[in-house]
């Protein structure tokens, strides 16, 4: 599935205050896991409020190349017939992850610990994606694997009869080669440990055990966070319920404390802390933020986002703030467009191998646009408050985040932004525009809009 072939440019005017009640769509790291451990489990697992978006539905894809029933009914409720680990079918075709670092990563921890001969691709972003930060710990279990210069797609992994349990130090921040190791290890015998020296989201963690799975989670003297599971557990089906994506709920949240006059709610909302840091660093930066209607499903704390347009100023965003804000960087840019003073961001180098690096294109977008910033290594800074911004046409560069964080730019400016492609928009938030439009947001076409 890919959206490569027909780019859409929209362009983002400002206007309107935005004002009412929405919700985004489903968690998209929850969505992913849903499908992937209820395709492990043995029986009928269901899943509301998922994120129907490119990604998830790859993921859904690849789960029923390797054998699962994945099946949506009239209610939108989806029900996977689970597997069982062990038992999964060799895919006759290739699989095509599209856009999803998330979902090939995932997958790959899945499959390549079983012994069946898997292919996967991916569109020219995820081509360009690090692969080895997964595959070494793969190898290390037994994993063959045939992948293109650097670890990259296209690329071939068999997993051996019997993978080996692995003691495995986690080298970057990153949730999702933590959570292919885990997900490697469910298939082995005996303890697979993950060392996270630094947190990430653990929505893998947590919804392993929610399966049934034997796994704990403990600090060493030295704080790392050790998290054991024992392999081939039989993985009960669970009934899960998806929160809105606090990830997706970023742009109207941002879009409403820049655009004066603006009085927002954004519904059921996933506050697991590992996935807050933005809100954290915008009520730093002075914004009207109440979290309301605080309450708790499936493991998960949930909360309406009350938000209102205010006065911000620019903070020092803590470096080790950046895994639980990873994707919103690119946002909270655009807020600190419109911040007095500067914004400085430390601790990026992960945005670098994302869909785009991000850190180049949101420092090429402000330029577009008249926000002066400073891009280092692993750095930016934005300063903010100046006056005409703009006015210009923004390289998405196949990122869903760059397209819709720079449409909000365009809603609280002076002059009218351009994305020279929304389309990719669908690969996280399926009916962005629909929903901005809905709180008075004026996103169009760029040829309705010329
Ligand atoms: O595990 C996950 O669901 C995710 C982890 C993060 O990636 P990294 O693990 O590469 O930091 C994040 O950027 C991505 O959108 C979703
Ligand atoms: C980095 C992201 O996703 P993924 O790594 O799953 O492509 C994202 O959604 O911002």
């Amino acid at each position: 599935m890919s959206h490569a072939s027909s780019p859409q440019p929209l362009t983002a005017s400002p206007g309107k205050p935005l004002k009412g009640r929405i919700r985004v769509p489903g968690d998209k790291s929850i969505s992913h896991r849903s499908i992937m451990l209820s395709a492990l489990a043995v029986g009928r697992s269901t899943v509301r409020g998922i994120l129907e978006s490119e990604d998830v539905l790859n993921t859904i894809a690849a789960m029923r190349a390797v054998g699962a029933r994945v099946e949506k009914a009239a209610d939108g409720t989806w029900t996977v017939d689970g597997i069982g680990l062990g038992s999964l079918l060799e895919p006759e075709s290739v699989i095509d992850f599209g856009n999803a670092g998330t979902g090939v990563r995932l997958a790959l921890g899945i499959v390549g610990s079983h012994p069946i001969a898997t292919t996967f691709v991916g569109d020219a972003s995820l081509s360009r994606r690090p692969m080895g930060r997964v595959l070494d710990p793969l190898r290390m279990m037994g994993t063959q694997v045939v992948a293109r210069a650097g670890d990259r797609l296209p690329l071939s992994v068999r997993g051996p009869e019997t993978p080996s349990p692995l003691t495995y130090r986690v080298p970057v921040a990153s949730a999702q080669v933590k959570s292919a190791v885990l997900l490697a290890g469910l298939n082995a015998p005996g303890v697979t440990t993950v060392i996270e020296p630094v947190p990430t989201r653990d929505h893998t963690e947590k919804m392993l055990k929610g399966f049934g799975a034997d796994i704990t989670v403990d600090l060493n003297d030295a704080g790392e966070r050790v998290i054991r599971l024992v392999g081939q557990p039989t993985l009960k089906p669970q009934d899960i319920t998806v929160p809105g994506d606090p990830s997706s709920a970023a742009f109207p949240v941002v879009a409403a404390l820049i655009t004066p006059g603006s009085d927002l709610v954004v519904e059921n909302v996933l506050l697991n802390e590992h996935r807050t840091g933005l809100f954290t660093t915008l009520k730093e930066m002075g914004a009207d933020i109440e979290i309301e209607n605080i309450r708790e499903t499936g493991g998960e704390e949930i909360g309406d986002i009350h938000v209102r347009h205010s006065k911000l100023a620019g903070v020092t965003v803590p470096a080790e703030r950046a895994p639980s804000m990873i994707d919103e960087y690119p946002v909270l840019a655009v807020a600190a467009s419109f911040a007095k003073g500067e914004t400085h961001m430390p601790g990026l180098d992960e945005l670098r191998v994302k869909e785009s690096d991000r850190l180049a294109a949101v420092a090429r977008g402000l330029e577009a646009n008249g926000v002066p910033c400073r891009e280092g290594e692993a750095e930016l800074t934005v300063i903010g408050g100046g006056s005409r911004i703009g006015g210009g046409t923004v390289t998405t560069h196949l990122d869903h985040r760059i397209a819709m964080s720079f449409l909000v730019l365009g809603l609280a400016g002076e002059k009218p932004v351009s994305v020279d492609d929304g389309a990719v928009i669908a690969t996280s938030f399926p009916g962005f525009r629909e929903l901005m439009a809905q709180i008075g947001a004026d996103i169009s076409s760029s040829k309705e809009a010329a």
